[in-house]
């Protein structure tokens, strides 16, 4: 960054918010994206627009107490970070993990700003969680947890003000017992939520909607250079909700899943991971990854990361969590034939790991574009709530497909205006800080 204006911004916040390391780091890799941008418009300077697009709107943080099966008292902390609701009402997901803080929910709430305006749906940037760790909870802890988190958050939220959703620790059951307590405390608005059970208003397609969308952002990187899927070996780290839906439709299209994994270690199959078998120990069992191994002989488990084990493979999808590639393991990808990555999670490769991607001229398709289908749905889930209208399968699908290749194509045409070589990355945070920038403007000073 070498630019006076956004170099002033950049230190700024990082000697005011030190510690939110996640949180400068996304905003860094932003504001090193959008440079041209910024060269081309000096104006944005006396408009304040950096300084207002990385500032939230609101930041509500709240204490979440609830009890155990053992009839003891814990209490988490909860948060919803209201970043910018220009494009429509606060948007995006609930997390539920111990590592959620601050700047965990900052970064993600920035992102989702830039990534929900490339959907071109009307929708603005949210994020939200507790630092709670559902895993090895009974399902009467859950809920009581969730109920106890949604007493406090639904004094924020409504149908045309902030609408969350899933994320990392929130399924169909936990917006589940969420919408249940909404609706006991509030008019029965099914737009509220998203990612909802279908009986209660949910949308056909959103539970598969991120992993489907990231496959179909992948063909799109792949028709560019006259190559497919058929017979491409894909590694994909994490087992969760996004992973499955990015593994199931991978192989449907001809592609080789050969890994998963979770927070404990990771899975390898030469000739292909079985879905089914994966469906059974973490869908339906929510259990670990590691028991795969027992219903496959051929396959073979590795405790730690997934990234630290030389798999040949052409394509990679990081489908966990943020920063989970760093600069060496980004080196190993490479050094093991990997020329296309595409993100699942939002933010999983550090700033370094890209550095070595775009060195080596991999194909990097960034999870604010990559992932975007998720969300994308949950918008065409709140457009059938209003409406009291349900679309098939299909007819969503059809949808998601129509904007994964529209994000794309934002993407590439960005890329290729400011003459970056397939630098998707670029593309997409230049593309949607170009729409939210004449937003901003002609919004006046708010
Ligand atoms: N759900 C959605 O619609 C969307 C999700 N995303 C992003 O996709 C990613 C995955 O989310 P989702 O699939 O919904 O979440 P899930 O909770 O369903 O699954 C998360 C998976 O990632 C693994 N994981 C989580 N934290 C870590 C860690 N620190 N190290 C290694 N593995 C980890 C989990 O393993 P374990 O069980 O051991 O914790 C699990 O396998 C996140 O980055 C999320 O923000 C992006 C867009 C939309
Ligand atoms: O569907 C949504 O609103 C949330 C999706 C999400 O959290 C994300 O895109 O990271």
């Amino acid at each position: 960054m070498v630019n006076n204006y956004m170099t002033r911004v950049y230190d700024k916040l990082s000697k005011t918010f030190e510690h939110e390391t996640e949180f400068l780091q996304a905003v860094k890799n932003f504001l090193d994206a959008i440079e041209p941008v910024i060269e081309k418009h000096p104006e944005y300077e006396d408009l304040a627009i950096l300084e207002r697009i990385t500032e939230p709107e609101r930041i509500i943080s709240f204490r979440v107490p609830w009890v155990d099966d053992q009839g003891k008292v814990q209490v988490n902390r909860g948060y919803r970070v209201q970043f910018n609701s220009l494009n429509g009402p606060y948007k995006g997901g609930i997390r539920f993990h111990p590592s959620v803080n601050q700047s965990i929910m900052k970064f993600l709430a920035f992102e989702q700003i830039f990534k929900n305006d490339l959907t071109g749906l009307p929708i603005g940037g949210g994020k939200g969680g507790a630092d709670f760790d559902p895993k090895g909870k009974s399902d009467n802890e859950v809920m009581n947890f969730t109920q106890s988190f949604m007493t406090e958050l639904q004094k924020y939220i409504g149908a045309d003000e902030d609408v969350p959703a899933g994320d990392i620790g929130v399924g169909a059951r936990e917006i589940g017992y969420m919408f249940g307590q909404y609706k006991r405390l509030n008019a029965k608005t099914p737009g509220v939520l998203t990612g909802k059970p279908i009986p209660a208003g949910g949308s056909q397609g959103r539970t598969e909607a991120t992993g489907y969308g990231l496959i179909y952002f992948l063909l799109e990187m792949l028709i560019e250079v006259n190559e497919s899927l058929e017979g491409k070996r894909v590694m994909i780290s994490g087992s969760g909700n996004v992973a499955y839906f990015a593994a199931k439709k991978a192989m449907e299209l001809g592609g080789v899943v050969v890994s998963l994994s979770d927070s404990d270690g990771a899975i390898y199959a030469q000739n292909g991971i079985d879905l089914d078998t994966v469906k059974q120990i973490k869908i339906d069992n929510r259990g670990r990854i590691k028991e795969y191994i027992d219903a496959d002989s051929d396959a073979e488990y590795f405790e730690g990361s997934l990234w630290d084990h030389d798999i040949k493979a052409d394509i990679a999808l990081p489908c966990a969590t943020q920063n989970e590639i760093n600069e060496e393991q980004a080196q190993r990808l490479v050094d093991n034939g990997i020329k296309f990555v595409a993100e699942g999670a939002n933010m999983p490769s550090h700033t370094n790991a890209v550095k070595v991607f775009k060195e080596n001229k991999l194909y990097y398709g960034p999870g604010k574009a990559a992932n975007a289908g998720g969300v994308a749905v949950s918008a065409l889930e709140m457009s059938q709530n209003s409406q009291r209208l349900r679309w098939t399968t299909e007819e969503v699908d059809e949808k998601l497909k129509v904007i994964m290749k529209d994000i794309f194509k934002q993407a590439l045409d960005a890329s290729n205006a400011y003459d970056l070589d397939h630098d998707y990355a670029a593309g997409a945070d230049i593309a949607s800080f170009e729409s939210i920038a004449k937003l901003m403007i002609m919004n006046g000073v708010v």
